[in-house]
């Protein structure tokens, strides 16, 4: 993990300086929270053997259950800095799933649209039908119907395959968990979490779940295939983006944002990973480990470093505005070539997100640095949210509606010549079969019984 750590290093900004950052007046009592994290990350099936991002994010939680939206974990106060010296740092479906269009309907209703003091309401924010989210609407499938063996995705929980239906010929990506894991990582709830979640979501800029299933081994996810691969590898390879293309996936990523928090979900892991490309060329939003239906608050310490809001860092409960943060910090990505709080050293990324001190290279607009500085505020009663996203200035060259029905046209479409094409993706070792230890049905029932 770190910023630019390897080759091919993403291109410098002329007047940007991370050392700046360094200096960090304050103290907070989350060191204890931190410590307990494990930041190394638990990957199937090996390293990427092929390219080495430069960034090589991961995935940290606390590996305790979460005590629930409105209960709190007491963690006595510990001096960050001294702490900081002690911590561990190491850094088949039936035939019917076949390539459904998603269902988005424009919602007329009017919105309860909040202002912002500089910026005045432009525009009422476009959005997709509200879902009744949770309910059984994924169909369970059964794995012998898939063919899989080819890796085009692994992250700190699962690996997700390039699959096709032994019958219809159609092709998705199957994510796949280690029962195992999931159970010893205390990771079932986010499991469970996730299927439930991902399950009602109808959005052009999500993947959809198409089906879960399970044998005595593994979970498994039958998510819509995203062929273009994650924004991400287009990020590392260009450097950094255009205003131009910037505001396209930043405005496509808001509106997908939008739509899970008026179904009060809290997406809770924003990060240029796990934003993909669809063979269109527009966003879709993946992995919802981390997702959750809050109404109003919840405690877990969850996300990408990297991407972290204050306020999780701080233990003090958070909701929506998590994301709204992890946005700006995606929006500054996308423009500068790196996040705007990096280190080698997770800690260090900490303290320079609580130091709420952001700097900006030259380059930068002022619309874009007006809309960061909006989205990356401390407190969370003063950060940008939705309307005022919308309504920002930085996105004036976007007409929300034609966005949503995906009539901008995207500034890269992958080149994909048939269905089964990968060729966006990088290239992995051949997976391993079966190499994970079976569980006790009783086990898998009590546990995984919605799969
Ligand atoms: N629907 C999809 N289509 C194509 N590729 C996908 C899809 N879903 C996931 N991937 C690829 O697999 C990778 C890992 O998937 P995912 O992020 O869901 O796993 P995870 O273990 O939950 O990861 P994380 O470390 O982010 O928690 C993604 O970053 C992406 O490259």
């Amino acid at each position: 993990m770190g910023c630019g750590a390897s080759s091919p290093p993403p291109k410098v900004p002329d007047t940007f300086t991370p050392s700046q950052q360094a200096e960090n007046d304050q103290t907070v009592g989350t060191a204890e929270r931190l410590a307990g994290l494990d930041t190394s990350p638990v990957r199937e099936g090996g390293l990427k053997t092929t390219e080495v991002k430069p960034v090589e994010r991961i995935s940290i939680l606390n590996t305790s259950p979460d005590p629930g939206d409105e209960e709190k974990e007491t963690l006595p106060a510990v001096d960050l800095e001294e702490s900081s010296k002690s911590l561990n740092t190491s850094s088949s479906p039936e035939e019917n799933y076949a390539t459904q269009g998603m269902d988005s309907v424009n919602d007329p209703r009017p919105r309860n649209l909040s202002t912002n003091s500089t910026y005045q309401e432009k525009h009422v924010t476009p959005t997709v039908g509200v879902e009744n989210v949770g309910v059984e609407n994924v169909s369970h499938f059964n794995i012998s119907d898939m063919h899989y063996d080819k890796i085009i995705g692994v992250g700190s929980f699962g690996t997700v395959y390039l699959s096709r239906n032994k019958r219809s010929g159609t092709h998705f990506a199957l994510k796949r968990l280690k029962m195992k894991e999931v159970i010893d990582l205390q990771q079932v709830e986010h499991a469970n979490n996730e299927r439930w979640v991902w399950a009602g979501l109808r959005h052009p800029f999500i993947c959809r779940l198409f089906g879960t299933s399970r044998d005595d081994r593994y979970l498994y996810l039958l998510l819509e295939l995203a062929h273009g691969g994650e924004l991400f590898s287009m990020l590392r390879k260009e450097g950094r983006f255009s205003n131009d293309t910037a505001t396209f996936y930043a405005g496509e990523t808001a509106l997908a944002l939008d739509y899970l928090h008026k179904n009060d979900i809290v997406y809770r892991g924003l990060k240029p990973e796990d934003i993909l490309i669809s063979r269109d060329g527009h966003v879709k939003l993946t992995d919802f480990g981390f997702a959750k239906v809050v109404y109003s608050h919840t405690y877990t310490l969850c996300g990408t470093p990297e991407y972290l809001a204050p306020e999780v860092l701080l233990n003090k409960g958070h909701g929506k505005p998590v994301d709204w943060w992890s946005f700006g910090v995606f929006v500054f990505e996308m423009l500068v070539g790196q996040p705007p709080f990096c280190s080698e050293d997770p800690m260090e990324i900490y303290q320079r997100i609580l130091s709420g001190k952001t700097f900006f290279p030259s380059y930068i607009s002022s619309d874009a640095k007006h809309l960061i500085k909006g989205l990356l505020r401390n407190d969370v009663t003063k950060r940008m949210s939705s309307s005022a996203v919308f309504s920002h200035p930085w996105f004036n060259t976007l007409d929300w509606d034609s966005l949503l029905a995906q009539k901008v046209p995207p500034p890269f479409v992958p080149r994909i010549t048939h269905d089964g094409d990968i060729n966006c993706f990088e290239t992995y070792p051949e997976p391993s079969h079966g190499s994970s230890t079976p569980i006790q049905q009783s086990r898998i029932e009590a546990n995984f019984a919605d799969f």
